[in-house]
């Protein structure tokens, strides 16, 4: 069988009935952390179950990121077209990216290390996930490298040993815009602050990043690499799990796969299974398992296992794009080009604020700004939008054809805890296919009036000195569905805010965490024995900005740890990648000619 095999336990044909103490579905955000910290424990036998494989380069080389969406790494879900919200989108389907390989959403997702707010963990009002307890979690999985952090009172709160190195802007971009967007931020009233992390931080910041050396410190390429020569963790690579197997006493005690030749084995877990298949695909196996709502089940033939709200609760940061064209200043397009060649680091300058437009009372943000500066006609700032956004072509050549001569500024506007909530539904009882998500944005009526509020409030970065000098100006696209209203009033905005909304794939919730949820403080599922889901689907309120780092605790192993192992090294390269290089480039060619000539 090969177990003495010294090539990190990867290549094993594990036969039918192959016996483990502990299996894990998914090395992802979650999963790769945990097969880390409990293959710690020499004497378990520890199973970690990926549907993908390695990363390509794009889920190494930190800019690449921008091309991983509806490549063979991404699961490459879409919402369910609702016909009101995110008809900006492609084909009227907001984009459900998901990592589909070693390190999961770790390995593509946009670098930002982002930790959430002490009020966001004290609001779940599980003792076990205060925020006071998680800190010691997140300090455990970071080195924090960033020498404005490490040099300033804000270090206390971060982490100097742990598998996840730390970084800010890289300075020797060719760019050095932040200073411009903070001061700005500055003069409209925002607090700047050191550390975004920081508990309570309110007001506008620089970013940190999980890169480090050109690499991206995914979970694939910390945690589950470190690992890699336990002679206890046994990774099966290309392998879908179909089923968890529950037995007749309601004890989860294995799974069915399907392995990258085909074979249908079944494969068993002594002490327990746990789920860190994310949000989508987590409550898809449960449910395939017979754990979810009666009605949806039956509506499969599936037998019920336990009757809970799984898929339910699902919440998600919807996001607007609001862009702002800048000063025109052809010679930042020079830059531009050089900044192309800059991929190890975050692709562009950036800063983050977070701000309340309700009540000023509570230190808990309303809305995230996520600020990205483009020089004079980037190929980025195209890519972003179309293929990394999904936005459509009358967006996305709207914005370029603004951009060919100024500075852009392209900022999210998130709407931080939304009230509204989705569902993931199965589409058949068939494990290939898709879940049917819904993201029901705006379905409760308080979330739109937020965002507008947080919409309009940004629009003030036209106000700024350096903007108002330059004769900024708001980008706007072409929307048929908000064109016969006024531009500029509230109706334009709510309609705007409906239409090109989309998911900032922070997805949680859908497995949820809680006496009204799937699973108990310790992340075990109701009325199942020896079964856990441990990843951003038991989080039962969102948290400001980012997901992948959340308080792990389980098994009294992990933490607010963030990431998985990666077979560093031995990554991939996509055969389809230089095509779709060369496929967006030209599209950005002729899309850019095309403006020019105009
Ligand atoms: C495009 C994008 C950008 C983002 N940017 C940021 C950011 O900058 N900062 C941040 O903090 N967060 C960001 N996020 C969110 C964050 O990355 C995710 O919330 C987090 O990674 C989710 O972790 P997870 O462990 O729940 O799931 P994942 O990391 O998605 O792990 C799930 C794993 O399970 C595997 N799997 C699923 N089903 C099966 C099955 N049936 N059998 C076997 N394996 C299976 C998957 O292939 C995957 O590897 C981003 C997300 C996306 C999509």
């Amino acid at each position: 069988m090969g177990y003495d095999d010294d090539e990190h336990r990867t290549a094993i044909l594990h036969p039918n009935g192959d016996r483990f103490d502990i299996i894990i579905v998914g090395a992802g955000s979650a999963g790769a952390v945990l097969a880390h910290r409990l293959s710690e424990v020499a004497c378990w036998r520890v199973l970690v179950i990926e549907a993908g494989g390695d990363p390509c380069i794009n889920g190494v080389v930190p800019a690449l990121f921008l091309l991983t969406p509806h490549s063979a790494q991404d699961w490459d879900y879409h919402s369910v077209d609702d016909g009101v919200t995110s008809q900006a989108q492609n084909e009227e389907q907001c984009i459900l990216t998901a990592g589909k390989m070693l390190g999961g959403t770790s390995s593509l997702n946009h670098l930002v290390w982002a930790r959430g707010k002490r009020t966001d963990f004290n609001n779940w009002n599980e003792p076990l996930w205060y925020w006071e307890t998680c800190l010691q979690y997140f300090e455990k999985a970071e080195t924090m490298l960033d020498p404005e952090i490490v040099n300033s009172p804000d270090i206390r709160y971060h982490g100097q040993d742990g598998p996840i190195k730390l970084t800010g802007h890289d300075n020797k971009t060719y760019f050095a815009e932040e200073k411009t967007l903070l001061d700005s931020f500055a003069e409209l009233g925002y607090d700047i602050v050191t550390d975004t992390n920081a508990p309570d931080a309110l007001g506008f910041g620089k970013m940190q990043y999980t890169v480090y050396e050109n690499k991206r410190t995914s979970t694939a390429l910390t945690y589950l690499n470190q690992a890699k020569d336990r002679k206890n963790l046994f990774v099966l690579k290309n392998t879908l799990v179909t089923k968890i197997i529950i037995d007749d006493n309601n004890t989860a005690t294995g799974v069915e796969v399907v392995t990258s030749s085909g074979s249908k084995i079944s494969l068993y877990a002594d002490l327990e299974v746990i789920s860190s298949a994310g949000t989508y695909n987590s409550p898809k196996l449960l449910m395939l398992s017979g754990i979810g709502p009666k009605e949806e089940l039956s509506l499969h033939n599936i037998t019920l296992r336990a009757d809970l709200p799984v898929g339910q609760n699902m919440l998600d940061h919807a996001y607007v794009p609001l862009v702002v064209a800048g000063k025109r200043n052809i010679f930042t397009a020079v830059q531009t080009l050089a900044a192309v060649l800059e991929i190890g680091t975050f692709p562009v300058p950036a800063v983050q604020g977070f701000f309340r437009v309700t009540d000023s009372s509570s230190l808990q943000p309303e809305i995230q700004n996520f600020a990205n500066y483009f020089g004079a006609a980037s190929p980025l700032l195209y890519i972003l939008c179309r293929l990394t956004f999904n936005f459509k072509v009358s967006i996305c050549g709207t914005i370029l054809k603004k951009s060919i001569f100024s500075e852009v500024i392209f900022s999210l506007i998130n709407l931080e805890h939304p009230k509204s909530r989705g569902v993931v539904k199965l589409r058949s009882s068939d494990p290939n296919d898709a879940p049917l998500i819904y993201t029901r944005f705006f379905s409760e009526p308080e979330d739109l009036d937020v965002l507008v509020a947080g919409v309009k409030q940004s629009i003030a970065l036209t106000q700024a000195k350096y903007f108002k000098d330059a004769k900024s100006e708001v980008v706007r696209y072409p929307l048929p569905e908000c064109d016969d209203l006024v531009y500029g009033t509230d109706a334009y905005w709510r309609c705007f805010v409906l239409i090109t909304c989309s998911s900032n794939f922070h997805t949680i919730g859908t497995c949820k965490m809680g006496v009204d949820g799937v699973v108990d403080p310790r992340l075990r599922v109701y009325g199942i024995r020896n079964l856990r889901v441990i990843d951003a689907s038991v989080m039962p309120k969102q948290v400001s900005v980012a997901l992948s780092r959340f308080c792990k605790n389980v098994l009294r192993v992990s933490a607010c740890e963030y990431g998985a192992w990666s077979a560093c090294g031995l990554f991939t390269v996509d055969a389809r990648l230089p095509l779709r290089v060369i496929g967006v480039v030209a599209t950005y060619t002729v899309v850019l000619l095309q403006f020019a000539l105009l």
